[in-house]
């Protein structure tokens, strides 16, 4: 297939959740075709999506460094094709070229400019904005699921709890950028910091490469991010559902597909 637009996502190469992929490859990770459609478009089937009765859900997956959401993202997907669904895999910030390229930005340490955290807000928004229009609403609106490593809530995390920043400004940007559309249902791998931080490090020891922007932040910046991330989780019981990140990967993964099937019967 001929595809002249820089920003149009690839078409699905047989893409297995991996880290890293998506910013070494430079392009969205996507599964099925994805119709390109204007963000006008876009914002206009948004407000079909709370009413998607047996069509495509929004699925994410959050919580720190670590956790486990990649190794997690691959199961949630192989479990909902095996129901013969259509799944777009992504991940954010990223999931496009140009959304990628953001990423980059965002990830690269700090080296002699220091991002300022009102400029990483809108960056990660920008971001989102790219990833919405050109991945997530086109493939929502033909019935595709989409399963995401990270979204908004990561932002409340991060940009929050991490650096600080109001709530009520991330949600002015949120409904900006997002006009009413969220998740459906929001996987969220809980931990303690210290664990997780360990994880990491064999991680970056099997695969090898430095750690980025956030990963080299200091150990009161991920307690403030899991602690945003749970006070998310208390507001959202509905939408949110914590998972014990901290046992064997058997358990772990047999928790979270209880509650993945609670939700697809609820939702049959
Ligand atoms: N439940 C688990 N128990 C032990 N190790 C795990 C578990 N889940 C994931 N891992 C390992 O921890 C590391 C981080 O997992 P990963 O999925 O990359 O986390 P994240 O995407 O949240 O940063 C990987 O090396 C992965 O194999
Ligand atoms: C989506 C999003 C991510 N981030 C950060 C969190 C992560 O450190 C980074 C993305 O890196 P990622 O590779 O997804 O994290 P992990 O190492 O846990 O797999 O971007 C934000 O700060 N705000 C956001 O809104």
């Amino acid at each position: 297939m001929c595809n002249n637009d820089p920003d149009r996502p690839a078409r699905d190469a047989g893409y297995r959740p991996q880290r890293r992929s998506f910013a070494r490859e430079g392009v969205g990770s996507v599964h099925g075709g994805i119709h390109s459609a204007s963000s006008q478009a876009g914002r206009r089937e948004s407000h079909e999506r709370s009413d998607n009765q047996g069509k495509g859900r929004f699925i994410t997956l959050e919580g720190g460094e670590g956790v486990g959401k990649s190794t997690n993202l691959a199961l949630v997907v192989d479990h909902l094709r095996a129901r013969g669904h259509e799944v777009v895999a992504t991940r954010e910030p990223g999931g496009t070229p140009r959304a990628e390229a953001i990423r980059r930005l965002l990830l690269d340490p700090d080296g002699e400019e220091p991002l300022d955290p009102d400029a990483e807000l809108l960056l990660v928004f920008a971001a989102r904005a790219q990833h919405l229009a050109r991945v997530v609403r086109p493939a929502l609106a033909r019935g595709a699921w989409v399963v995401c490593d990270r979204f908004t809530d990561a932002t409340y995390a991060y940009q929050g709890g991490g650096r600080g920043i109001e709530a009520a400004r991330i949600a002015e940007l949120e409904a900006f950028v997002q006009q009413g559309l969220e998740p459906d249902l929001t996987l969220l791998l809980d931990m303690p910091m210290a664990a997780a931080q360990q994880r990491l490090d064999g991680r970056l020891q099997d695969q090898g490469g430095a750690r980025d922007r956030f990963e080299r932040e200091r150990d009161a910046f991920f307690e403030a991010v899991r602690r945003a991330y749970l006070v998310r989780a208390e507001a959202a019981p509905d939408r949110m559902v914590v998972i014990d990140a901290g046992a064997g990967l058997a358990a772990v993964q047999a928790e979270l597909l209880a509650r993945l099937n609670e939700r697809l019967v609820a939702w049959s």
